[in-house]
């Protein structure tokens, strides 16, 4: 029987600190949840006091329904298997997987249940060993047997692969895959490794600085990340971000200003695209994955895509593709501490951040509405004229060469105080794109570059993801 994991509003504080904040998570009966974050971010904190390792400061936790923050750690029907998870040395592989089953009935033989279990794991003919007469992935294939033998209820694994070689993870990953399947069993599976984290999970649970982030599919954390960080986090090679400003006039095009060159929106806009320019002005984040980025020029580009150029700074050839970094004359976005990560006091972090922004965003929408004129803010913050290296016309790509191969000093019409100027970096390369080995670029070249708009992200100077739109909009009043 496989039972859901709920966590509501749970804390952990070690002294004054806090190690994991207010997170609210449900993992339901039979599913297979990572969590997923840098070191330190609290995974293994959360891990530990779903298996009552540690104990909760503040909020409750729930075991098939019912509350369970005070239940001792053996009666919570839960196993755990960690990084170096201790065999005992002196019993053989039959022992080990046994003993957990001799535990509970020291009377019946589990001769069966622990051969079930080796053939599961592909350890059949280990069962004679001792630990030392194995290998560490044999090794950590017989913890997880002495972990499941007794088939648990839940499943905890703290980042049980990572002192594996590469070849032997992805086995294994693949492998530990199956057998949860197989169990049905409830499982919270602990990385820092996006790639792990993507192959496994039903859903993949992003945490930062001890706050949950966001909680999705795979697919949807890919596709929709809910702020820069998430965006930022899960991809290889990582998402491009880069300093924008939004252009919207009343009168003419949309774009977005990416230091010396311009996005132009295509016309008519999307609705995702038509909410961004309440943003009028602002400094934003652009995220473009290097999927969305491609090599040709103006005259290629498809339905949806704009122009852009750069000048080769280096490549990657990896044989089935190449990764092409580019110098297009915009500052990169540097993600750290970008938004607030501590949530508000009314609710989850993401939730709750989300709040503030969208509220004034449409306020700003219903005034601008109202008004049917520029706003103040939009009159002050217009791009004075074109950008430099930007062509005029609904759909210019930069002139050829008219990308710089230095960056000068400041973004034209750029908002300060958004970024602080700490974390901006002025980019050697500020744009990777993903191609195919067709493509022949040499370093230094300028290059045309299409960009599919229908894959741009557009975050706020929070972090927060506006473009495509959030997935929770409060009612908008007209
Ligand atoms: N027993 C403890 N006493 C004091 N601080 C602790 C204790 N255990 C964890 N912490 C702190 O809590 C924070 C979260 O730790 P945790 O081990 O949960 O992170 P993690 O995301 O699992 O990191 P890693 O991937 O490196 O294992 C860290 O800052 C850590 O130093």
């Amino acid at each position: 029987m496989s039972r859901a994991i709920e966590l509501r509003e749970v804390s952990k504080r070690f002294g004054d600190a806090y190690a994991v904040r207010r997170v609210s998570l449900t993992v339901e009966p039979g599913e297979f949840l990572v969590l997923l974050g840098p070191s330190g971010c609290g995974k293994s904190t959360v891990l530990r006091m779903i298996a009552g390792l540690e104990d909760i400061t503040e909020g409750e936790l729930f075991l098939g329904g019912e509350p369970a923050s005070d239940v001792l750690p053996r009666e919570r029907d839960i196993a755990m298997v960690f990084q170096n998870f201790a065999l005992y040395p002196s019993m053989t592989t039959r022992e080990n997987i046994g003993f957990p089953l001799r535990l509970r009935d020291p009377s019946t033989n589990h001769e069966h249940q622990v051969r079930a279990t080796a053939r599961m794991l592909a350890i059949e003919d280990l069962l004679e060993r001792l630990p030392a007469q194995m290998s560490g992935g044999e090794r950590q294939r017989v913890a997880m047997g002495r972990a499941i033998s007794r088939r648990p209820s839940v499943f905890l694994l703290d980042e049980p692969l990572s002192s594996l070689d590469a070849k032997l993870r992805s086995h294994l990953r693949a492998e530990i895959a199956r057998i949860v399947a197989e169990l049905g069993v409830t499982t919270v599976y602990v990385t820092h490794d996006q790639a792990e984290a993507m192959s496994l999970g039903d859903r993949v649970a992003v945490m930062r600085d001890g706050v949950l982030q966001q909680a999705s599919a795979p697919r949807d954390l890919y596709a929709r990340p809910a702020n820069v960080f998430v965006a930022a986090f899960v991809g290889t090679p990582r998402i491009n971000l880069l300093e924008g400003v939004v252009n919207a006039p009343l009168d003419g095009p949309m774009a977005l200003d990416l230091g010396r060159q311009r996005l132009r929106l295509p016309q008519p806009l999307t609705t995702d695209h038509q909410l961004l320019r309440i943003q009028q002005g602002r400094p934003v984040i652009v995220g473009l994955r290097p999927e969305a980025v491609r090599i040709g020029p103006p005259s290629q580009a498809r339905p949806g895509e704009a122009a852009l150029g750069g000048v080769v700074e280096h490549v990657e050839y990896l044989g089935h593709e190449v990764l092409v970094h580019l110098n297009t004359g915009s500052r990169r976005a540097v993600v750290p501490d970008l938004e607030s990560s501590r949530p508000a006091a009314d609710g989850g972090a993401v939730r709750s951040a989300r709040r503030p922004w969208l509220d004034r965003a449409l306020h700003r929408v219903s005034s601008l509405a109202a008004a049917r004129e520029p706003g103040p803010a939009a009159r002050r913050a217009s791009v004075p004229g074109p950008v430099p290296g930007a062509g005029p016309g609904p759909a210019p790509g930069p002139a050829r060469g008219s990308v710089p191969g230095s960056i000068p000093g400041s973004v034209p019409g750029a908002v300060p105080g958004s970024i602080p100027p700490e974390r901006r970096t002025t980019a050697a390369g500020d744009l990777v794109l993903r191609s195919g080995p067709e493509h022949r670029v040499r370093v230094g070249g300028h290059i045309p570059l299409l960009v599919d708009l229908a894959r741009l992200y557009v975050f706020d100077h929070t972090g927060m993801r506006i473009c495509p739109a959030p997935d929770q909009m409060p009612v908008l009043h007209t």
